[in-house]
């Protein structure tokens, strides 16, 4: 089939900035990129310059041309959600007019939020029988799609659209417990208008069966997390090939998204290098976000980085956002759950340096009052860290949005000041977190310096909290001196407080005490 010109498609990143949304899907092929390295990561497509003016246009839903359902959806799901960003004033429209979009912005300006009501709208807007092609959402991990598909469910309850869910959208990714084959049977019994995956599942399945995604007659292709998803692609990718294309075209603009003078949009964050202190503040929350650094020495002390400011006063949180009602899913459109994690070998060495795992529980059971999340470097065991954080006495799970206690019930809260008997920690990795939004986060724990692109990682991490001026607590916990194995099986050491502070000294960030340490 011939692809339409009106074809287009959508990428964003949750780090500092970017999400894109470009066209030709005919010419995308799917490559394997699911664990990937890259030596080259220096790749950045942060300041790419604006060429869309300021916003000047409508300040509600309604008049940025969202389908009337969409938005009933949307106020009865999410009341919270009132009035569009700036960012969702300028490419809201411009997905719909069917533009490709190369959009960046600040974390938690509701950059996916808004991709998703545009493209719900651009999908349950199209006539009935006519139709309109399939869309393709493209996630760094299953979490962020399950997310998607969470965020449609709940709108889709009170949207009085005769279309079910299942023919709306439905998640593709891998799991052990469901074969390729029926997962590619699935799809063929109920194509649904968009399709949320990750890069690994629908390589899978075209490596399978090709025909059984409609990869060359799609009408808009979303991709989140851009940056991150170039990133994980090896440099000797032969062909050019997504996300190849992405390197090679997206990134240097030669002109694969310009498929017309002036259709791309270029939308949101003209930040100029020197005022990245002024964007990090605003990407972290603002003042009312804690950095906090809590140095673990050899001896097993635990003490505030040096030189960290006092706290400013405590004051409570206030906000007006109701909580809101789980909406009751009908059994048929309830999302499946994947087999429950592996049973751990507790006997073997942790991998976990025991004073800073204490430091993260005394820290956790002093001052979260209900929910949190510890960010560990992305190679490590998630399950052993729970389970030595379990036997600490702390109530720790695995994230897994999924699963109630896991995650799912803290995707609509947003009881910011109620405290529970019971707080809950849940445990994820830097890879798995990306673009995930749990509104009811008060603090992130991040284990160690994460090596690879710290800044960047640092930055994505901290933006889980402080969401659309909320405050909240960044706690860092790094060893003064960390042993390792070099390349060629040499111990060495590494003092990753000096790399935090170097970090931070980056962004502008100046930490604050973490009081109950003094
Ligand atoms: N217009 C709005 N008003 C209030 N809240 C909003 C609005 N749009 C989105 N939100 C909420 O903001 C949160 C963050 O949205 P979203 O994840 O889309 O941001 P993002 O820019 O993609 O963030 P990140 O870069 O971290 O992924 C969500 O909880 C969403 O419900």
């Amino acid at each position: 089939m011939k692809p339409s010109l009106q074809s287009t498609s959508v990428a964003c990143t949750k780090s500092r900035l970017s999400c894109a949304l470009w066209a030709r899907p005919s010419r995308w092929q799917i490559r394997s990129i699911h664990g990937a390295h890259s030596e080259n990561r220096s790749l950045d497509i942060s300041f790419l310059p604006s060429s869309f003016p300021p916003h000047a246009g409508p300040t509600s839903f309604e008049g940025l041309g969202l389908f009337r359902p969409v938005i009933a959806g949307l106020r009865n799901a999410f009341p919270s959600v009132a009035t569009p960003t700036d960012t969702q004033k300028r490419f809201i429209p411009a997905v719909l007019s069917g533009n490709d979009v190369m959009l960046k912005d600040r974390t938690g300006s509701g950059k996916s939020f808004g991709l998703l009501l545009a493209l719900l709208s651009k999908h349950l807007s199209a006539d009935k029988f006519a139709g309109i092609r399939p869309s393709l959402v493209i996630v760094p991990h299953r979490d962020l799609a399950y997310q998607f598909l969470h965020w449609i469910q709940h709108m889709h309850v009170h949207m009085g659209h005769s279309t079910s869910l299942s023919s709306i959208a439905q998640v593709v990714i891998r799991n052990a417990d469901t074969p390729l084959d029926v997962e590619i049977n699935t799809l063929r019994d109920s194509q649904p208008q968009i399709l949320i995956g990750t890069p690994q599942a629908f390589w899978d399945i075209v490596q399978e069966d090709e025909s059984a995604l409609p990869l060359r007659a799609l009408s808009t292709v979303i991709v989140d997390e851009v940056d991150y998803l170039i990133e994980s692609v090896p440099e000797n990718i032969e062909n050019a090939t997504f996300p190849g294309h992405l390197r090679k075209h997206l990134v240097t603009e030669s002109g694969w998204l310009t498929r017309k003078p002036g259709g791309l949009l270029k939308i949101g964050g003209s930040i100029e290098p020197k005022r990245i202190q002024d964007e990090v503040k605003y990407t972290l929350g603002g003042t009312s976000v804690q950095h906090c650094v809590v140095v673990i020495s050899k001896n097993g002390d635990i003490t505030n980085i040096e030189d960290a400011l006092e706290p400013p006063a405590s004051t409570p949180e206030t906000s007006d956002e109701p909580e809101i009602a789980t909406p009751s899913v009908a059994p048929s459109e309830q999302v499946k759950v994947p087999a429950p994690t592996p049973v751990l070998d507790s006997k073997s060495p942790s991998p976990f340096n025991p004073n800073s795992l204490e430091a993260i529980a005394a820290a956790f059971a002093l001052d979260v009052p209900s929910v949190a999340l510890l960010v560990l470097p992305s190679s490590s065991p998630v399950h052993r860290a729970v389970y030595e954080l379990q036997m600490m006495g702390i109530n720790a799970h695995g994230l897994d949005v999924l699963r109630e206690e896991q995650g799912r019930a803290y995707l609509m809260r947003r009881d910011f000041n109620a405290a529970t008997s019971n707080p809950t920690l849940l445990v994820s990795t830097l890879a798995s977190t990306r673009g995930l939004d749990l509104p009811v986060l008060s603090h992130v724990f991040i284990y160690g310096v994460f090596e690879d692109q710290p800044v960047d990682s640092y930055l994505h991490i901290a933006g889980r909290v402080g969401r659309f001026g909320r405050g909240g607590k960044v706690i860092s916990v790094v060893e003064r001196v960390r042993a390792f194995k070099t390349d060629k099986g040499k111990l060495a050491s590494k003092n990753d407080m000096v790399t935090l502070q170097r970090v931070l000294k980056k962004i502008g960030v100046v930490a604050t005490k973490f009081e109950h340490f003094n």
